[in-house]
């Protein structure tokens, strides 16, 4: 990215709301990991996928559980999380949530509560680095572990919904889709709604799953019904590609905006094409789209790249870029008491 349209993409202020930590991780960093541990084997083709690659679902997982393995002390959280933060900067986006899954890990001595105080502390350095960037976090739940863990999470996350200083500003309900059942989660959010925090919900479908599990459906009409406050990928809302028109109307209704993710979708083939994006369905439909990332170390990409992407795509003009993602700085104001100079 180097010439002037590149630029412009550069330079456009920017907001991403979809961003997982362990999945954001550059390959520098990556390298750095890779010293501290090298009797782990690792090598970094196993924790990124190229340009061109493509992967199932199953082993886009599988490199997040790598990238575990590399990441599982306080240090190493400190150094990722300040890295990812600096890199979006760099990238001009000036208001980032990050989101993540607390992790224990018995052999290193983390807990779950010095995981997010570890990231809070990330946050807050960088603050004093002095970076242009406004940091929040989402407190991340993964399907795969089940009800009982949702809700100690909901209550790990409400804890610092108190104490950090409007950094943990919501939850985000997130993992491998074909994976455990939404339904019994719906008590934990629920509770993490009455008690304030935000709700990003993942309602992500694999396209070889459509019409052969109608649970999934139901699941994702149940969740809407919360309602969430943001939905992550949002990939088979519409009629066109499996969902449904009283899904549509659900997220029209509460105007809920949809954080769209082109590449991770592309390379984990729960889109066949850029060309067919879902982004275009409500794009056109004037529903608040905010273009993302969500994985930009492991889908080698970044937030310039998808925005021009999208432009590419979609034929969008520097203008439509513009209002694009002024549109997603709309979005934050209902979350967050924001100074809107930061923008400018
Ligand atoms: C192809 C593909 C992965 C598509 C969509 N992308 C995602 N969908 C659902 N959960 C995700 C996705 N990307 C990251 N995650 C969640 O974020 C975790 C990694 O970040 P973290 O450890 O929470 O900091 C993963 O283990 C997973 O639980």
């Amino acid at each position: 990215m180097d010439n002037e349209a590149d630029v412009f993409y550069r330079q456009l202020p920017k907001v991403e709301l979809h961003a997982h930590l362990n999945g954001s991780v550059s390959s520098q960093t990556i390298e750095k990991l890779i010293k501290r541990k090298p009797h782990l084997n690792i090598e970094h083709s196993m924790t990124a996928i190229g340009k061109g690659q493509r992967r199932t679902l199953d082993e886009c997982f599988q490199v997040f559980k790598v990238i575990h393995q590399l990441v599982d002390t306080e240090e190493d959280i400190l150094m990722v999380a300040r890295d990812v933060i600096r890199e979006f900067a760099a990238d001009s986006v000036k208001y980032l949530e990050l989101r993540s899954t607390p992790r224990e890990e018995k052999s290193t001595g983390l807990t779950k509560k010095k995981y997010i105080e570890t990231v809070i502390r990330a946050i807050q350095l960088c603050k004093n680095e002095g970076l242009d960037i406004d940091v929040r976090f989402l407190v991340a739940i993964d399907r795969r572990n089940g009800e009982k863990v949702a809700m100690e999470t909901v209550e790990l996350a409400e804890e610092f919904l108190m104490s950090s200083d409007d950094l943990v500003v919501g939850l985000d309900l997130s993992g491998d889709p074909t994976v455990g059942d939404g339904k019994s989660l719906l008590p934990a959010l629920q509770r993490a709604k009455n008690c304030g925090l935000k709700l990003s919900l993942h309602l992500l479908i694999p396209l070889n799953q459509l019409h052969l599990v109608p649970s999934q459906l139901e699941e994702s009409d149940l969740l809407l019904n919360l309602p969430p406050d943001r939905i992550g990928h949002g990939t088979f809302l519409h009629p066109e590609v499996g969902g449904s028109q009283s899904l549509v109307d659900k997220v029209l209704k509460n105007n809920i905006p949809l954080e769209l993710c082109l590449t991770s979708n592309i390379k984990g083939q729960t889109v066949p094409c850029y060309t067919e994006h879902h982004f275009k369905y409500w794009y056109q439909l004037g529903h608040p789209s905010v273009i993302c990332t969500d994985d930009k170390g492991v889908f080698c990409t970044d937030l310039s790249q998808e925005y021009q992407l999208a432009a590419s795509t979609f034929g969008l003009s520097h203008e439509a870029i513009w209002k694009l993602s002024h549109q997603a700085i709309d979005c934050i104001f209902k979350w967050i008491d924001l100074q809107p100079q930061v923008f400018h």
